[in-house]
C-alpha cells in the first residue's frame, strides 16, 4: 500500500491486516528510525555522504503485529520518539540517500519473505508496489485531498493549525515525489483509491473487498 503522507495508508493497513490475519509493517517508521539515529549522532541530515557513511550503523528491528506494532532502534523502543517534529522534518533528505534506501529495502525484503511463510503481510510506504515487492497480489495505492489529509494529521496531533500542517505535508510530498531513488508514484497494476469522501471503516471494507476479489479471481483462474 503507497501513497502521500495523511493518506490513511497505517489505519488502513493494520485494519486490512487484523481482519484478513495478515501481518503489518509500517516502512515510513523504519525510515524515521534511521532518521532519528542520525540525528542522535549529530549527522548533518542534508549532507548526503554523511548520512551514507552512517547508514549501516542503526540497529533497527520492527515488530509486525498489526494490533502492536513496535519499532526498536539500537534494542531501545523508539516509537514515540520518531513522530517529533524534529524527525518530521528532517526524514526526507534521508529518505533520499541511496545508500538509507538500499539498507532499508534489503531489511524490508527479509521481513516480507519471513511473512510470507506465515500467511503474509501488508506493507504500506512510497515505494513497495513499484520497488520493494513489485510482485506483490495487490497494489493499492491510497489519496486524499490536501486538506483533508492536513485535517486527519492535525486531529491525530491534537495540536497545531491545519494550515501549517497542510504545508508541511505538501513539502515532502514535493521531495517524496520529485527524488531520483524511488520517488512516490502509482505503481503499474495499483488499484487507486481516494479516500477523501470515506471514513477508516469504510476504506477498510473497501480494501478487504479489493483483495477478496483479487484472490478470488485469481483461485477461479486456477
Ligand atoms: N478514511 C479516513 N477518514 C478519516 N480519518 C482517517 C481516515 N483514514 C485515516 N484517518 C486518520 O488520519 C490520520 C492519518 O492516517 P494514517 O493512517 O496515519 O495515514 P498515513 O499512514 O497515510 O500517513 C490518522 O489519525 C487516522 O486515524
Ligand atoms: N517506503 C517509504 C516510506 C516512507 N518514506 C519516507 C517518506 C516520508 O516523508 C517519510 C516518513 O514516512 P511516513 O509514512 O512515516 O510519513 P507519514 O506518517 O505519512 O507522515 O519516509 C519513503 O521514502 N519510502
Amino acid at each position: 500500500m503507497d501513497g502521500p503522507s495523511g493518506s490513511g495508508k497505517s489505519s488502513t493497513s493494520r485494519g486490512v491486516a487484523d481482519r484478513l490475519g495478515l501481518r503489518y509493517l509500517d516502512t515510513g517508521a523504519q525510515f524515521r528510525a534511521m532518521t532519528l539515529w542520525m540525528l542522535r549522532h549529530e549527522v548533518d541530515v542534508h549532507d548526503p555522504a554523511a548520512v551514507a557513511a552512517r547508514a549501516g550503523d542503526p540497529v533497527l528491528e520492527s515488530g509486525t503485529d498489526p494490533l502492536d506494532p513496535t519499532i526498536t532502534l539500537d534494542g531501545q523502543d523508539v516509537a514515540e520518539a520518531i513522530r517529533s517534529e524534529a524527525v518530521t522534518a528532517a526524514v526526507s533528505p534521508v529518505a533520499t540517500v541511496p545508500a538509507v534506501r538500499a539498507r532499508l529495502l534489503d531489511l524490508q525484503r527479509r521481513i516480507i519473505s519471513d511473512a510470507l511463510d506465515d500467511g503474509g503481510i501488508v506493507v504500506e510506504g512510497r515505494d513497495i508496489g513499484s520497488v520493494v515487492w513489485p510482485e506483490a497480489e495487490v497494489k493499492l495505492y491510497l489519496t486524499a485531498d490536501a486538506a483533508a489529509r492536513a485535517a486527519r494529521r492535525t486531529a491525530e496531533n491534537g495540536s497545531g493549525s491545519v494550515e501549517a500542517t497542510e504545508a508541511e505535508l505538501l513539502r515532502r510530498d514535493q521531495i517524496d515525489s520529485s527524488r531520483a531513488t524511488a520517488p512516490l508514484s502509482v505503481p503499474e497494476g495499483a488499484v487507486h483509491l481516494d479516500t477523501t469522501p470515506y471514513d477508516l471503516a469504510e476504506v477498510i471494507s473497501r480494501v478487504v473487498a479489493i483483495v477478496e476479489q483479487v484472490r478470488g479471481t485469481a483461485e477461479a483462474s486456477t
